[in-house]
């Protein structure tokens, strides 16, 4: 029996919300409406738009939850900011029901400001994962997912541009992924509201496996990556793909391994990078770790600071992955 169905009913809603904004953005978008942060990551009219949607969504069912969201307003309230401020604005009111003013606009999306904790309810949103992908016309996800004192509940993602059925990748995309702890992972259309549920792939032998990692080199070592692959006996070449849709591929049985492999030492990665996702594939009957086969701790703060890197898959062939990852990673 779903504990959740409240939230996750209302989570649906504005991870749905949140990618018709981010759809609508990629039929108009411009070089001026994207910024660069401090880490020279790109920002879009759309990563600001669906956060503001989904906070807004959250606050209206659920107004005591803290969020902790990827974005915040520095960038917005300076004078520089004006024009992509009301470009977000408009954009946001197309979409929800209720107009906002500027003002709550920009509160709205601070609202994820949380620091996070161990302690209680709290939301974590990416409102885009995989901002690159986005720009690129290739893939991005919305991921929403729930917390009580620091273990995940709940896990909605909204991916726009994937396909509904990877054996047709000219087929119809728009694909939304759903997990409740204990109550199994499921996927739906955008365009249906029937679930379907999902599993891994019961894969018979490590050799016939395929891996996902993130397109950029910079954020997981395909080098080392390629060595795993080699020493497990895998020949299928490496699935490349921007956001958690490397999750959803891994849970419905696309690819069998997630390999995200650090590349510098003081990188911590964030919860909203992958709380959403983690439940997903453990809902799928996959195992999540870091390259220390300790659990992801969500319950820290903002960011995964005692966990490196991420090892994803079938509980099968875990065992044997992650021997392989230590052996490559551990021991040079
Ligand atoms: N150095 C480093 N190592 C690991 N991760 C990093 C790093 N730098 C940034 N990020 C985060 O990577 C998020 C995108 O991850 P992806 O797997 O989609 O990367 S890729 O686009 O496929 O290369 C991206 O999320 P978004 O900003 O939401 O796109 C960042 O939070
Ligand atoms: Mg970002
Ligand atoms: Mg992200
Ligand atoms: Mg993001």
């Amino acid at each position: 029996m779903s504990v959740f169905a409240a939230e996750r009913a209302v989570a649906i809603n504005a991870v749905l919300q949140a990618s018709k904004v981010c759809q609508k953005v990629f039929k108009q978008l411009v070089n001026n409406e994207t910024i660069t942060k401090k880490d020279k990551s790109p920002v879009t009219v759309a990563d600001f738009s669906a956060q503001a949607v989904v906070n807004t969504i959250l606050y209206h069912s659920f107004p005591n939850d803290p969020i902790i969201g990827e974005e915040d307003t520095k960038d917005l309230r300076v004078e520089s900011g004006k024009e992509l401020r009301a470009k977000i604005h408009s954009l946001t009111n197309s979409i929800l029901d209720d107009p906002l003013d500027e003002t709550t606009l920009l509160d709205a999306i601070d609202r994820g400001s949380y620091p996070g904790g161990s302690q209680g309810r709290m939301w974590t949103l990416d409102p885009i994962d995989g901002t690159k992908g986005f720009l690129r016309g290739e893939q991005f996800a919305v991921c929403l997912a729930l917390l009580v004192d620091g273990k995940i509940q709940l896990g909605v993602m909204g991916c726009p541009n994937l396909p509904v059925d990877s054996k047709v990748p000219e087929g119809e995309k728009g694909c939304l992924f759903i997990a409740e702890k204990g109550q199994g992972a499921f996927q739906r259309k955008f365009s249906s509201t029937e679930e379907t549920k999902i599993q891994m792939a019961n894969i018979s032998s490590i050799l016939e496996a395929s891996f996902c990692e993130s397109v950029e080199a910079a954020h997981s070592s395909h080098g080392d990556a390629a060595k795993i692959a080699s020493l497990l006996g895998i020949t299928k070449p490496p699935i490349r793909m921007d956001s958690q849709c490397k999750y959803c591929s891994v849970a419905r049985g696309d690819a069998d391994i997630y390999l995200r492999l650090p590349t510098r030492d003081d990188y911590e990665e964030n919860i909203w990078d992958h709380a959403s996702g983690a439940l997903l594939v453990q809902e799928a009957g996959g195992i999540v770790s870091d390259i220390y086969s300790k659990p992801l701790d969500f319950s820290l703060g903002r960011t995964l600071k005692s966990n490196k890197g991420v090892v994803v898959s079938h509980s099968k062939i875990y065992s044997q992955v992650i021997e392989v990852v230590q052996q490559v990673l551990l021991k040079k």
